[in-house]
């Protein structure tokens, strides 16, 4: 990694991008962060905040923010925040640079089924690739609070060293080498909060929701295995960690965006009154398209690409997925 004027730049200036630049600006001297908007980047230089995306924050001084793509030059290495479907734009229009690239979007790239390390490896084969999944609500991050986080990168020195510019008191990144596997825990999760957010929404219980939980998991295991992930990693931060917290709080906003379809609303009108990402309801139907290529059997995520399209109401994917052939309890 060559010498730069910022170790660290952050390339999305939303909620999750706002909250890594307050981590690395707690442990390096500057930052730089991207931002689409120019009312953010105007608040994030003038007056510290980024309410757009992150109210209630007080973002530290050395934050310095840009709207020019190409200023990301200064940076040693950029952690890509846009939404999965805006990020093989993004990465081609970034300038030239050897910066090692983290990748941190949740989803799958709608048409070609890709990953994000699958685009940016197509994008920008030049440059080193790693992939930053886990639980991480950002109001938590950025307010301090303990978290852990799956760095994964084929390798193990490249690895270390990752793991070594980004770690700090509250935030601690775990190394794997299984890249596909830490993105498609996280990616799928988010379809899988939807449902649990569904299950909430049309108050079918607690029950309802460990097991949604539980066979969500299997779910994720057998699309990861056949996109050759390991099990491990699944079971990890990135995967089944993520699947946890997700599932379990309205301060998701797939969850949230759930709740609103389990109580009758549609995906649209839900969709079109925010102007943060759900990313699952981009993920669910090219997920299905995948799994269905595969021969792989996902049934929670099918109900949930049915209710976003409005094709079905709760009580009749309720209904199809408890009367689906009795079985064993496996993948
Ligand atoms: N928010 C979190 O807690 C969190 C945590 C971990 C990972 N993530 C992931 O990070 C990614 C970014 O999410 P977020 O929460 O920061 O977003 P956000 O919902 O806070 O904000 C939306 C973002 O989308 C950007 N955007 C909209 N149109 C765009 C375009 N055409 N090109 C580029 N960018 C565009 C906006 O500028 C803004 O940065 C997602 O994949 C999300 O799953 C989020
Ligand atoms: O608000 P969500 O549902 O996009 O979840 C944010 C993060 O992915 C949690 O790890």
């Amino acid at each position: 990694m060559s010498e730069s004027r910022y170790p660290v730049g952050i390339v999305g200036g939303g909620a999750w991008g706002t909250a890594l630049a307050s981590v690395m600006a707690q442990i390096h001297p500057e930052v730089l962060i991207w931002a689409r908007e120019i009312d953010v980047v105007t608040a994030i230089n003038e007056t510290h905040e980024n309410s757009l995306f992150l109210r209630g924050l007080k973002l530290a001084s050395n934050i310095r923010a840009t709207g020019d793509l190409a200023a990301m030059e200064a940076c040693g290495a950029l952690l890509i925040v846009t939404p999965a479907q805006h990020v093989r734009a993004t990465l081609a229009a970034l300038p030239r640079t050897d910066a090692p690239l983290l990748l941190c979007a949740k989803g799958i790239e709608a048409g070609t089924e890709m990953l994000m390390s699958d685009i940016a490896a197509e994008v920008r084969p030049e440059n080193p690739l790693a992939v930053l999944s886990g639980p991480t609500f950002a109001h938590e991050v950025a307010a301090g609070k303990p978290t852990a986080i799956t760095l994964a990168t084929a390798n193990q020195d490249m690895g270390a060293m990752l793991m070594r510019l980004i770690a700090a008191p509250h935030f601690r990144p775990y190394w794997s080498e299984d890249v596909t596997g830490a993105e498609i825990g996280g990616a799928v999760k988010n379809v899988l909060a939807i449902g649990c957010g569904v299950v909430d929404g049309a108050g079918l219980g607690l029950n309802a929701r460990a097991s949604l939980i539980a066979r969500g998991f299997a779910e994720i295991q057998r699309y990861g295995l056949a996109r050759g992930a390991r099990p491990e990693t699944l079971a990890g931060l990135s995967g089944l960690g993520d699947l946890v917290l997700t599932c379990s709080s309205d301060n998701s906003r797939n969850f949230s965006l759930g709740r609103g379809l389990g109580q009758g609303l549609s995906a649209d009108a839900l969709l079109a009154d925010r102007n943060t990402v759900a990313e699952g309801a981009f993920t669910a139907p090219v997920l299905l398209k995948s799994a269905q290529r595969l021969g792989i059997e996902m049934p929670i995520v099918a109900a949930v690409c049915a209710l976003l399209e409005g094709k079905a109401i709760v009580g009749d994917v309720t209904a199809a997925l408890l009367s689906r052939p009795l079985k064993a309890e496996s993948w």
